[in-house]
């Protein structure tokens, strides 16, 4: 198989160490009103610095739901967190409370979604937005988290800065607004960033754009990522490491070129079957 890995100067040794966030056993119910889904039934995995994992898996395989999991941010209710643990730092992020959770979010573990509107308040200037993650997590002065977010802006690559830190997000384009919510979660400098289908709603040249983004920041600042993705070509390009999942179970787990080269289980032969950029290749 061949795919668009990146060369052998840009490529790294894999991450060792000690996992930074580990899964473990985590099963995941949503409780409807007639019936109970089990979205997540045992997942374990590990992500460490510097690493990217992949979890790759059919719609409804959940992924999403897993990720939501971290920083408890499924709807509750009907989420129900039936079992496992979720460790970061020694603690078990499914037991803290709500105030603890919160310090958490976005200063030590953060999230960019497929929707930048998810996140970006419509009303609100996007620098303005950048800079209250700072004043939230640091407790910075006005001025300095107005130089931090422009900064912010500058480094994901937005021209400008200045013109743009003034704008609501609907004065931006799709691909602007991506790297405004990328901004927004890297710029207290998170440990790890979950990445839930961060590129699916772009065009494919934006697509590419914000994945190389994506892999320098992730190599600049040394962070952890999973990547929540259906797009195996993406995963081949980015990921050191893959979690297949299948109703809501890992199916398997391994070094990226090992599963792609020998996939071990039928589902994930069947997935790689079903990306023909990979098959052709
Ligand atoms: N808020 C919710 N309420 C009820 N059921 C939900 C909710 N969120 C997810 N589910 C269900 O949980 C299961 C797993 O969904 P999840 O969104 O995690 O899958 P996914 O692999 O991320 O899919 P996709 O690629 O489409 O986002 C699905 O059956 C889904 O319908």
């Amino acid at each position: 198989m061949t795919t668009n890995r990146p060369t052998a100067e840009q490529s790294r040794p894999p991450a060792a160490g000690t996992p930074l966030l580990e899964i473990k056993n985590l099963s995941v119910d949503f409780r409807l009103e007639t019936s109970v889904v089990h979205a997540v039934r045992g997942v374990s995995f590990d992500v460490r610095a510097g690493e990217t994992l992949a979890v790759v898996g059919e719609s409804g395989s959940g992924k999403s739901a897993t990720a939501l999991s971290v920083l408890r941010l499924n709807p509750s209710p009907p989420c129900m967190y039936t079992g496992g643990e979720i460790r970061f730092e020694g603690r078990d992020l499914l037991k803290l409370s709500e105030k603890e959770l919160g310090r958490i979010r976005g200063r030590d573990i953060a999230m960019v979604f497929q929707d930048p509107m998810t996140c970006l308040d419509p009303l609100q200037r996007v620098g303005a937005q950048v800079a209250e993650v700072l004043r939230h997590h640091t407790g910075m002065s006005r001025a300095a988290a107005k130089e931090a977010a422009l900064a912010a802006l500058d480094e994901v690559g937005i021209p400008d800065p200045a013109l743009r830190y003034r704008q609501y997000p609907h004065e931006l384009s799709g691909g602007l607004r991506q790297r405004v919510m990328i901004a927004t979660a890297l710029v207290a400098r998170p440990r790890v960033l979950i990445a839930d289908e961060p590129t699916t709603a772009l065009d494919v040249t934006v697509q590419r754009q914000i994945l190389d983004l994506l892999v320098t920041l992730q190599r600049k600042h040394d962070m952890a990522v999973v990547l929540i993705t259906h797009d195996l070509a993406v995963v081949a390009e980015t990921a050191d490491r893959v979690v297949v999942m299948n109703q809501g179970r890992v199916v398997e787990t391994g070094d990226v070129l090992d599963v792609f080269d020998r996939p071990a289980d039928d589902y994930t032969r069947k997935l790689l079957a079903a990306t023909p950029r990979l098959e052709a290749a």
